[in-house]
């Protein structure tokens, strides 16, 4: 099933002079299971692909459709509850609440979407379980490592189920092999029935997809399976 649809997608940044068109026509479409990696030069247009397919940006021409709702049709309000139930984004920078714990962090989405406490809680510990963090659910985000951050942040993208799942260099701060980790846990919950999409600058990461789009001046210039397989990659010098 397809869970993810841009089609003719444009997105012009600015005005005049200073006017950027960081997309230009893009297609793509992402379905259950698949995991498909984004990599471009810097400017490419990346992040503006990954804020558009979540509904953090508008097209400003074309259409971008989740699980064939078209997010452009959607008012302000529906469009919130979307994205609160159908998709999980990860940011480079973790982007958790720091007076929250670990479990807290995880539970936020589903409490600001009205599950009963004790639901919430549930689906924060199993998630918190997943990424292998159920020891320090009541640690403050000051307390725990980069990558343990990371995972907490991959936790609450993914809690109650999310079918789509955007992760924008989620990497970036980490170490190499705390990244593998990371990219792994997403590979897990794509072949758990999810949709993904991970922009990265490591073709070692983009290896765990399904297909890696390349980005030029906001447009896709190819799009490929991984030129390694999985088990090579795991050959390759680190
Ligand atoms: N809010 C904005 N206002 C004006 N220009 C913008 C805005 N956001 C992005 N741009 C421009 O659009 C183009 C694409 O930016 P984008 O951040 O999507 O690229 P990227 O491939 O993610 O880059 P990086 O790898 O450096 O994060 C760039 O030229 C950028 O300067």
């Amino acid at each position: 099933m397809t869970v993810l649809r841009l089609s003719e997608v444009h997105r012009t940044h600015g005005r005049g002079e200073a006017r950027v068109h960081a997309l230009r026509g893009v297609d793509l479409t992402v379905g259950t299971g698949e995991l498909v990696a984004v990599m471009g030069p810097s400017g490419s247009g990346k992040s503006t692909l990954l804020n558009i397919a979540g509904g953090l940006d508008v097209p400003s021409s074309g259409s971008v459709e989740v699980e064939n709702t078209a997010l452009t049709a959607l008012s302000r309000r529906k469009l919130a509850r979307l994205r609160r139930r159908a998709i999980g984004y990860v940011f480079q920078d973790f982007n958790l609440i720091r007076s929250l714990t670990a479990h807290e962090n995880v539970a936020l989405p589903l409490e600001l979407d009205g599950v009963p406490p004790r639901k919430s809680r549930a689906a924060a510990t199993q998630a918190l379980t997943d990424v292998g963090l159920s020891d320090l659910a009541d640690r403050f985000p000051d307390s725990m490592s980069g990558g343990q951050q990371q995972r907490v942040a991959i936790a609450r993208a993914v809690v109650g189920e999310r079918r789509l799942i955007l992760a924008d260099e989620p990497t970036g701060a980490l170490d190499s092999r705390t990244g593998e980790t990371v990219v792994k846990l997403l590979r897990q919950r794509c072949d758990a029935g999810a949709a993904g999409v991970l922009v990265t600058h490591d073709a070692r990461h983009a290896g765990w997809a399904d297909r890696v789009v390349f980005l030029r001046d906001g447009a896709i210039v190819d799009a490929s399976t991984p030129l390694l397989g999985v088990d090579s990659l795991l050959e390759l010098p680190r």
